[in-house]
């Protein structure tokens, strides 16, 4: 008899009686429970699941069994097939290193995504686009192109049926409406260590406050600037006598480690929101 794997997430209001109602719908499903987290977030009174399940039963039964339990107990309840890449196009500038690691772990496996198109508002990064063999597309942004480019980008996503989107260094500033439209599903590698320097240029911020660690952070993309909520984090040691340029280049090693990491737990649907922050069973 065929084997599925699902994914089951859920989020509700916190009360006795969840694990027991969640794990009852499951076994009714004909559901072997293979991995199971769950926390309470005392903060927000909300409790969260994650579930991987095998079963021989569809999706449907699945669905029908947990229906009546999500309603019961209020749930942000999420069904997914395990194992199944997530559609996913990547926005790029000029610094190709995170490109290439998401690309590199793709190809070699170790990223449940796939990459049908990426898109930049330069040209520098095509040639890695042909290497890997995934098309471009160059979006040039200005004020006078803004609009038009954002727009191109949505029928881009609606087109290659996108499930998420990554800003692997993209350097511009995505609008109030585009920030709406990919809420929860775009995911942005800021270079440094949030809450600090924030913006453009974080490591020759960092180098004139002569700090001694640097990092980076991926986070969900929002209206407010580099405040999205936040999904991982790294850091290493740095000294005196690196150079600005020089913590760009060892930043870099850290921002693919942080993107991959973040990228790889949102495609295994590890990362559930709790307000403006995040819950990662990783
Ligand atoms: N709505 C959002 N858009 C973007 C975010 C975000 O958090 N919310 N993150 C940025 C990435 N980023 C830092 O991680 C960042 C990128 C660019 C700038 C910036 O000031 N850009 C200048 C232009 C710079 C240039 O052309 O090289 C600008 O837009 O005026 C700050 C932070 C991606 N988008």
């Amino acid at each position: 008899m065929e084997s599925n794997t699902f994914i089951v997430t859920l989020s509700c209001p916190d009360r006795p009686g969840i694990v027991h109602a969640v794990s009852g719908a499951l076994l009714e499903a004909g559901c072997n429970i293979a991995e199971s987290r769950q926390y309470e977030s005392h903060d927000t009174g909300t409790f969260f699941m994650r579930v991987t399940v095998e079963t021989g039963s569809p999706r449907g039964v699945l669905e029908a069994s947990l229906a009546p339990v999500a309603d019961a107990f209020g749930m942000k309840l999420g069904i997914y097939d395990g194992g199944s890449p997530v559609r996913t196009l990547i926005m790029c500038s000029k610094d190709g290193r995170t490109l290439n690691d998401l690309l590199f772990q793709q190809r070699t496996g170790t990223l449940p995504i796939e990459v049908p198109v990426i898109v930049s508002n330069h040209t520098d990064l095509a040639p890695m686009a042909e290497f890997y063999g995934v098309p471009f597309v160059h979006l040039p942004v200005t004020a006078a192109t803004k609009a038009d480019a954002e727009a191109r980008l949505l029928d881009l996503v609606a087109e290659h049926e996108i499930e998420l989107v990554v800003l692997a260094r993209y350097m511009q500033i995505l609008s109030d409406d585009l920030c709406r439209a990919l809420e929860g599903r775009a995911i942005n590698i800021h270079h440094s260590f949030l809450p600090s320097f924030k913006g453009a240029r974080p490591y020759h911020q960092a180098h004139a406050r002569g700090v001694k660690i640097i990092g980076a952070t991926a986070h969900y993309v929002t209206a407010d600037l580099d405040e999205g909520p936040i999904i991982e984090q790294e850091v290493i040691r740095v000294d005196h006598s690196k150079t600005a340029e020089q913590l760009v280049q060892m930043g870099r090693d850290v921002e693919g480690r942080t993107l991959c990491r973040a990228v790889q737990w949102h495609a295994e649907h590890r990362v559930l929101l709790d307000g403006h922050r995040t819950v990662v069973f990783a």
